[in-house]
């Protein structure tokens, strides 16, 4: 299907400008073969010329046999006074071997005297040649006219020239890039209407994020006749970072209805989000429009019953389009629909009384200092014990913690544990590197007799914060505990003035929702 817009994507080149990014051969190898099993139309790799790595990318990337991208290899336009077959940078360029050479030119005079230090004239035949050679070499040539809309905004007619001049030389695509993002969506719309009546070579755009319209000025390139659109996964490039792909080919195709990817495609946004983030080393965001994990969670208690009777209430798609699902937070904001949408999921009655109590039992305890938002492994369990015919797996009975420094061997650690499993009362002792690792080793102790099961979960993460500094160590602190049991992941709460009675509520609250889903997968 030929489709109305084409997806030019630069996360490997303009996204690794982003500081805090510095992705090696085999990362751009991997990415390459996601962004074109995705099925983005153009991939941009980098810059030929600029370093070894990108050297290599281009001569391995070759080999990958990627089954629908085109690969680019970006560069400048030649060197003022120079002829393209001395010029180092577009013989490099050559030398990639890739059917698409994107070529970024300057289109705002001040750049041309300022920054190149040449006259007007000679950037305009620095362009047309440059062009000309790559055409004649039989390439596709994406034309980016560095720094359009400033230009536009200062000379129109000689930004106009300079695309006139990448145009006649045989470009096939003119991109108008808002290089510094200072664009606003309908100074876009208007330079680009006004380009579409001059020059009839397809336009694109590529813009940045400065003023926090990069996606937004896209759109707009797009209403006012643009038909390529550049962009990087999740926003990531230079500065505060390029257009983001992952709002701009939702928006495209299922809010603005043009053709861009097909629908299953589209439904691997999420996952594809998730694993550029990975590749590049950076905490998914999840915020993020349409991909983040956020992107479709309700916490407002009014939101969530309303998304119970119909969930275009409160979403402007349905998640699974893009990949993504929906949640509900349960937190002190929420109501009883917060609850009953978490308890379907669980197959648990949580609905009348129950709800009643439970919601007053979570803004009690998190005005304690619990938070419930992000221990969603507590709140299950919390519903378990709210049911009429719910047996605990085991009870506390008591706990003792003993830290003491002793001269001559440091610090010592004991835990004992009293705890009733059914009819039975299991009595465990252990030492440990710390308090929270002695108690944690004397409950399993205690419990792996009749739960050997238990043996694979593990401590994945555990975060502590004091909630009022104002008062010290007597401060109350919340922590959170992540656990993991193979593939399985959940985090739990619990919260006191005392940091042990919280690591317990949150630890104790983990083994029990362990072994109450022990055997689901
Ligand atoms: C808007 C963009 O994102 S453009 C892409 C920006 N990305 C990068 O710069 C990353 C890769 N860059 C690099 O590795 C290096 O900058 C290189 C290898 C390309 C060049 O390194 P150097 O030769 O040391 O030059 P340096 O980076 O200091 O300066 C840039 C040179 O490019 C020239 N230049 C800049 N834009 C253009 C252009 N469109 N056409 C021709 N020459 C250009 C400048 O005039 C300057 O040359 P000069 O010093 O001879 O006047
Ligand atoms: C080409 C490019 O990256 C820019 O103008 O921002």
């Amino acid at each position: 299907m030929t489709p109305d817009v084409f997806i030019y994507d630069t996360t490997l080149r303009d996204g690794s400008q982003r500081e805090g990014i510095s992705y090696s051969v085999e990362d751009k190898l991997k990415l390459a073969q996601q962004l074109d099993a995705f099925g983005v139309h153009y991939i941009e790799g980098g810059w030929p010329g600029s370093n070894p790595k990108d050297a290599a990318f281009f001569e391995r990337v070759k080999s990958l046999g990627l089954k629908h991208a085109k690969i680019a290899a970006f560069g400048s336009t030649l060197r003022k006074n120079t002829e393209p077959q001395d010029d180092t940078n577009l013989q490099t360029l050559l030398a990639a071997g890739t059917p698409v050479i994107t070529l970024f030119g300057k289109s705002w005079d001040l750049q041309v005297t300022d920054v190149l230090v040449t006259t007007l004239e000679e950037n305009l035949a620095m362009i047309q040649k440059s062009v000309a050679f790559m055409k004649a070499h039989g390439r596709e040539v994406v034309y980016d006219a560095e720094h359009f809309f400033d230009g536009y905004r200062a000379n129109p007619g000689y930004a106009l020239a300079t695309l006139r001049a990448a145009a006649e030389a045989g470009a096939d695509v003119l991109v108008l890039c808002d290089t510094n993002g200072g664009t606003l969506p309908w100074e876009i719309e208007d330079a680009i209407r006004a380009v579409r009546a001059e020059l009839s070579t397809p336009i694109g755009i590529h813009t940045h994020e400065d003023s926090g319209c990069a996606v937004a000025n896209a759109l707009a390139a797009v209403r006012a006749g643009a038909v390529h659109v550049q962009g990087t996964i999740n926003g990531y490039g230079e500065r505060v970072g390029n257009a983001n792909l992952c709002s701009i080919i939702p928006d495209l195709q299922l809010r603005m209805g043009k053709s861009v990817l097909p629908p299953a495609n589209l439904a691997r946004l999420t996952e594809l989000s998730r694993y550029v983030a990975e590749v590049a080393n950076l905490p998914p965001e999840k915020h993020l429009p349409y991909v983040g994990s956020s992107a479709f969670a309700h916490k407002g208690g009014v939101h969530a019953a309303a998304m119970l009777r119909n969930p275009a209430s409160y979403q402007i798609i349905d998640p699974a389009l893009v990949g993504n699902q929906r949640r509900t937070v349960i937190s002190e904001l929420s109501g009883r629909g917060n609850l009953l949408e978490r308890s379907q999921k669980l197959g648990l009655d949580c609905s009348g009384e129950q709800a009643g109590e439970m919601l007053n039992q979570i803004k009690e305890l998190e005005a304690q200092g619990f938070s419930f938002e992000s221990a969603e492994g507590s709140v299950d369990v919390m519903m378990h014990r709210l049911q009429p015919t719910y047996e605990p797996p085991f009870e506390l009975i008591d706990f003792v913690v003993m830290v003491e420094h002793r001269q001559g061997r440091g610090i010592l650690t004991d835990a004992m544990v009293k705890v009733r499993v059914g009819e039975q009362v299991i009595h465990t002792a252990a030492e440990g590197m710390g308090p929270v690792s002695a108690l944690d080793t004397a409950l399993r102790k205690a419990l792996r007799e009749v739960y050997p099961d238990l043996d694979p979960v593990r401590l994945d993460d555990y975060k502590v914060r004091i909630l009022d500094s104002e008062t010290g160590t007597d401060a109350v602190v919340r922590v959170l505990i992540d656990t993991k049991d193979g593939a399985r992941r959940w985090s739990t709460v619990g919260a006191s003035p005392n940091i042990i009675e919280a690591s317990w509520r949150a630890m104790s609250d983990s083994l029990e929702y362990a072994l109450l889903n022990l055997n689901k997968n």
